[in-house]
């Protein structure tokens, strides 16, 4: 549903996305995940069709940014991860604003406003001055305002940065939510367990490159300090997924066949070589047993490094709901 295909940006002399490849499956909600300056904006300002390539190509659908971005445009709701409020609208008027903007038939306008509100729980807060709302009820608001056209892709550039942990947790249901309305959503942020709780799965983007993508189990489980490892056998290995997956180190069998396994193991090297042993024992000619996707490791070590604030803060938060 989002693709680019090498997709490059530079600002003068310096590149700040280099030979970009995603891929968004509709229906998804992918977690777009980097440090500060990694380039998520910059991507997302393309395909948000508000800045144009240097090379490559982004898509929405069917539609080409530079090509057609009147289509992607209508296919999109895009949240900038700054934007203003027009200080002297209500919270109604100002969704009614926006929905006349996006050409939101008028007899659709009310219905709309009032499901998005109650969507955002801002239903008592529709007669509210914009400005007089706190961060968390405008960044709810900058939500509503971009479904207002009912576009079946959001784009959202780090919509809970700013956020207390309460208002984190409300943006996250919210996002949930939209999943569950088979939106494809594009979002980014540079903390991970932020993201977890609600993709499908997660791209990491570091000096403007996808280095890693997988899906969130699979992050996850690494951020747990589990690893992704492939087996294979020789010959016949008949069963050998229903013998990995009974053993107590195997998390998780994320593929199969008859003679190779790709799996979760939570153990160490001790582990490791125990459990080729009991393999061995149990018959299987083994050829080889190893980490696949390392690269991935240190990244997700050092981007979980805000994991334990942000879970302190939710869980405190939780405390206080
Ligand atoms: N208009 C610009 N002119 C020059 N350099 C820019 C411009 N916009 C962004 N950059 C640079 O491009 C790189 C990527 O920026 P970008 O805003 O896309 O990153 P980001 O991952 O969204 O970061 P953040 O999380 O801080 O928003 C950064 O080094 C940034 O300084």
């Amino acid at each position: 549903m989002i693709r680019t295909e090498n997709l490059c940006k530079r600002y003068g002399k310096f590149e700040a996305v280099h030979d970009l490849n995603l891929d968004v499956r509709p229906g998804t909600v992918f977690g777009f995940i980097g440090e500060n300056g990694a380039g998520k904006t910059t991507t997302l300002s393309i395909l948000a069709t508000l800045m144009l390539p240097t090379s490559g190509r982004a898509f929405v659908g069917t539609a080409e940014v530079t090509s057609d971005p009147a289509m992607v445009r209508r296919l999109i709701g895009y949240m900038p991860d700054v934007f203003g409020v027009y200080d002297d609208l209500t919270v109604r008027e100002y969704l009614g604003f926006y929905g006349t903007a996006y050409g939101v038939a008028n007899t659709l306008l009310e219905p709309r406003t009032q499901e998005l509100l109650h969507m955002v729980s801002l239903e008592d807060r529709s007669d509210a001055y914009v400005n007089a709302l706190s961060r968390g009820m405008q960044q709810r608001l900058g939500l509503a305002r971009c479904l207002m056209h009912d576009p079946p892709v959001l784009i959202l550039d780090e919509p809970a940065s700013g956020l207390d942990p309460r208002s984190r947790i409300e943006m996250r249901e919210i996002i949930k939510g939209l999943r569950e309305r088979g939106k494809t959503v594009l979002i980014s942020s540079h903390i991970l367990p932020e993201l977890a709780d609600m993709c499908d799965e997660i791209g990491i983007i570091k000096s403007g490159q996808l280095v890693a993508c997988a899906s969130v189990e699979v992050v996850t489980a690494r951020a747990n300090g589990q690893r992704q490892m492939c087996l294979e056998v020789l010959g016949e290995g008949q069963l050998l997924a229903h013998f990995v997956r009974r053993h107590e180190w195997v998390t998780d069998i994320l593929s199969s066949d008859d003679c190779k396994v790709e799996l979760l193991f939570a153990g160490g090297d001790q582990e490791q070589v125990e459990f080729v042993r009991e393999l061995l024992q149990a018959g299987y000619h083994l050829k080889s047993f190893h980490e696949v996707g390392g690269s991935l490791e240190d990244l997700f070590l050092h981007l979980t490094k805000d994991e334990e604030r942000v879970d302190q803060q939710t869980a405190a938060s939780k405390q206080m709901l």
